[in-house]
């Protein structure tokens, strides 16, 4: 949400993701389902479909990487395009985040980005996810996640990183971040997201269990604000929507993403003059690291010592699926410098822990 109406993301992406693309068609714009008749005109990538209503000032925006809308590098790329497109249209002010994909709303990490990929591919991956996330987390626009499959992992991650959830009411859509599970260990700002959503203590247990709630159970917990029978996602979602816009300048009483989720010293929020620097450039001067970052291979052994246990292949077997097996597998989380001040909560992980797995006999 906006830290004030005016405020508009004007700066390039961090790290220029278009740049990434290779064969993708972006940008393509056509009539709006529905006619279109308020002169909106749907646009959109091959992975993201974006139906703008101009006259709402809300647009939704469909994840469509089928079947399961795992974040490749692609996806990753084309959804930070998506929404800096919208964050620079002073028509818009809210976005509804869902899938296109049946049953499923993200499946979390492309976990073929990381599996016997070099170290290279790796850090590109990886500077796609954390991308995504700035753009999403401390996005001027107001998001809600309208979470219309099973949300694991990333998924989760995506859907956090909104203003506001809706669940649809299926026992199949579980939501939360395993990847505990699968070897990967939680970075702290993850953690402290999860935190600030459902409180310490079930934090703790869900992260180190990875735990994946059904419907019932993430509103209980706190994890989605609203679980509604799944013809009503979108509705429920533009209802949030409408509610948080009734707000009048949403963000410009100092309670925008930025207030709650920043800690920031005033001159990286101001330039010289005292004129408000764009959001992004100002998470780009708290977080010098996240233009640092590097990748390590370490040995399993200080992996293991990383991470406290080393990931076992039977553990991954039980969790991930075959085709992702069939290949040597990478498990790790990124390594960033940790030298800035950081945002209080969105202190961004330092571990890196790859290591490699036996490959599938
Ligand atoms: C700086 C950034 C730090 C980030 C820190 C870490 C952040 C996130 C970590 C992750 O996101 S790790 C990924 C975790 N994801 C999961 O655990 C999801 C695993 N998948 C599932 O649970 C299920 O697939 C599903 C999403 C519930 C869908 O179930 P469904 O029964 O509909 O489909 P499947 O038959 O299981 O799968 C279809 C097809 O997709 C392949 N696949 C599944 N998940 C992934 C994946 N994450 N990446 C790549 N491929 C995946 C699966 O193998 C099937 O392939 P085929 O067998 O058809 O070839």
């Amino acid at each position: 949400m906006a830290l004030a109406s005016g405020v508009r993301f004007a700066e390039r992406a961090l790290l220029r993701p278009w740049a990434l693309l290779r064969g993708t068609t972006l940008g393509r714009t056509e009539p709006a389902a529905g006619g279109g008749g308020d002169g909106a005109r749907r646009f959109g990538s091959q992975r993201v479909l974006v139906e703008p209503d101009a006259a709402s000032g809300v647009a939704v925006m469909k994840l469509r990487n089928p079947p399961i809308n795992a974040l490749s590098l692609e996806l990753l790329t084309e959804l930070v395009i998506s929404l800096e497109k919208l964050e620079n249209d002073k028509t818009f002010r809210g976005v509804i985040l869902t899938s296109d994909c049946p049953r499923v709303f993200c499946a979390g990490l492309d976990l073929t980005e990381i599996c016997g990929r070099n170290p290279a591919h790796c850090a590109e991956y990886w500077k796609a996810m954390q991308e995504l996330w700035l753009r999403t987390y401390l996005s001027s626009l107001v998001l809600v996640a309208a979470i219309n499959g099973a949300c694991p992992a990333g998924g989760c991650i995506i859907a956090l990183s909104c203003d506001c959830r809706v669940l649809a009411d299926n026992p199949k859509y579980r939501i939360g971040l395993n990847e505990t599970l699968l070897g990967i260990i939680a970075p702290f700002w993850l953690k402290d997201t999860y935190v600030n959503t459902i409180g310490h203590r079930a934090s703790e247990q869900a992260l180190q269990l990875g735990s994946l709630f059904p419907p019932a159970e993430a509103l209980q917990v706190g994890l989605v604000d609203q679980v509604v029978p799944e013809d009503q996602v979108q509705s429920t979602a533009l209802s949030e929507m409408a509610r948080w816009l009734a707000v009048p300048e949403p963000g410009s009483s100092q309670v925008g993403p930025i207030f709650f989720r920043s800690r920031a010293p005033a001159d990286q929020e101001h330039d010289a003059k005292g004129h408000r620097r764009p959001p992004a450039e100002a998470a780009r001067r708290r977080h010098p690291e996240l233009c640092q970052l590097r990748l390590q291979r370490l040995h399993p052994e200080v992996a293991a010592g990383v991470l406290g246990e080393a990931p076992t292949e039977e553990r991954l077997r039980a969790v991930l699926p075959a085709r992702v097996l069939a290949k040597p597998i990478l498990v790790g989380t990124v390594a960033l410098e940790d030298s800035s001040p950081v945002f209080a909560h969105l202190k961004l992980l330092r571990a890196l822990c790859f290591a490699h797995l036996p490959r599938r006999p």
